[in-house]
């Protein structure tokens, strides 16, 4: 398998009521092509902090970051909005990413509006209307195109979940970074949004970061899983390797404390 990105040793601290908290300490991992690589550690053990690295919205503090060899941590200006093209995000608060005030139609094409000139080849027929590209994007997730013209308040947050995940892969990104993007919703609709994040994953060949504080979550759609408590790494197996003997105590915990 190629490898899409690679991490090497990075650390993050940040300061808070005068006080240094060391968000990541140094972490290294990779993620291949068309793999889904899982994160799952409790709150404040630093999985939010790597998505934001990966995603260059903030830079290490040591350390290196590179994207199909290309070291993001240097990146700046256009090289920097360029490469923001292939590595997309889904957050976990579908109600806070998308704006209210916006038609569904708007917030989908908002990556797309910004990047004029891509044509992914799932929209090469759509492209040249916004509302038919944004209506191709909502079928893709499953949602009917009637959706466009309506605003988030009218949506079920896993329709809205869905709308976010329409828009994450309007770009055809080579990798997308799902922090916590079930953890807001129902187990029904967590089952569903893992089911559709699956096949879409197959379709259009994309790589995962997916993280989560719930290791089920992570062990359905993962190939290999890391586990990380106070921004270091503890473990990291291949998911079907979750039960073996080998597994690290905390692994242990994590697993029990799901049932
Ligand atoms: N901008 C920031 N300023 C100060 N401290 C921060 C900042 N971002 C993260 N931290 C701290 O860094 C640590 C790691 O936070 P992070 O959000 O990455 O963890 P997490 O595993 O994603 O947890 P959660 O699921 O609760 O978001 C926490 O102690 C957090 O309080």
């Amino acid at each position: 398998m190629n490898e899409l990105m690679s991490v090497e040793g990075i650390s993050k601290t940040y300061t808070g009521n005068g006080r240094k908290i060391a968000a990541l300490q140094g972490v290294s991992l990779h993620i291949g092509e068309g793999e889904c690589l899982g994160i799952v550690g409790e709150s404040g053990s630093g999985k939010s902090t790597l998505g934001r690295l990966l995603l260059a919205l903030e830079r290490p503090d040591e350390g290196d970051i590179r994207f199909q060899g290309v070291s993001l941590t240097g990146l700046k200006g256009k090289a920097l909005r360029t490469m923001r093209q292939h590595i997309q995000v889904v957050f976990q608060d579908p109600t806070a990413s998308l704006n209210g005030r916006l038609p569904i139609w708007r917030s989908v094409m908002e990556p797309l509006d910004n990047f004029p000139s891509v044509i992914p080849p799932f929209l090469a027929d759509t492209r040249k209307s916004r509302r038919e590209t944004a209506a191709k994007l909502l079928e893709m997730v499953g949602l009917h195109q009637d959706y466009v013209e309506r605003y988030p308040h009218e949506l079920s947050g896993g329709q809205r979940q869905r709308v976010a995940i329409a828009r994450g892969i309007s770009l055809n990104p080579k990798l997308l970074i799902c922090d916590e993007p079930t953890s807001s919703l129902d187990v029904s609709v967590q089952a569903q949004i893992l089911k559709l994040l699956k096949s879409l994953q197959v379709k259009l060949g994309m790589s995962y970061l997916f993280i989560s504080h719930d290791i089920t979550a992570v062990r359905m759609i993962s190939n290999r899983i890391i586990v990380m408590k106070e921004g270091q790494i503890v473990d990291r197996f291949q998911s079907d390797q979750i039960t073996s003997e080998d597994r690290h105590a905390y692994t242990r915990l994590l697993i029990s404390a799901a049932g």
